[in-house]
């Protein structure tokens, strides 16, 4: 099942410099194995913006969800998820 999903990441001002450094070198570790695993299929930065823009490949939403919400930086992002389906017009035979 592939999601496209849309993080905003909202770190407090006063959150300590190490601390945050901490979190996202810890959120980047995660974000690494799981791409590595395949199911973090993609993972772009919006321009402009702390946000991102990832496509998930799991096997259900209890798995997306856990997966997304143990990330580090998940008590600070705002999170959108759109489930997606094969398009009838797309020419691509895969969902890569
Ligand atoms: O920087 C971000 O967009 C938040 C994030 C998610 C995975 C990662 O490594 O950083």
């Amino acid at each position: 099942m592939l999601f496209h999903v849309r993080m905003d990441v909202n770190l407090p001002p006063s959150m300590p410099e190490a601390e945050a450094a901490e979190l996202k070198r810890v959120e980047r570790d995660k974000a690494q194995a799981l791409q590595a695993s395949g199911k973090w299929r993609h993972l772009w930065r919006i321009a402009g913006q702390y946000s991102n823009i990832s496509l998930f490949d799991v096997d259900s939403v209890d798995e997306l969800h856990t997966m997304i919400s143990t990330l580090p930086l998940f008590p600070y992002m705002t999170i959108q998820v759109m489930p997606l389906c094969r398009h009838p017009s797309s020419i691509r035979d895969d969902d890569k």
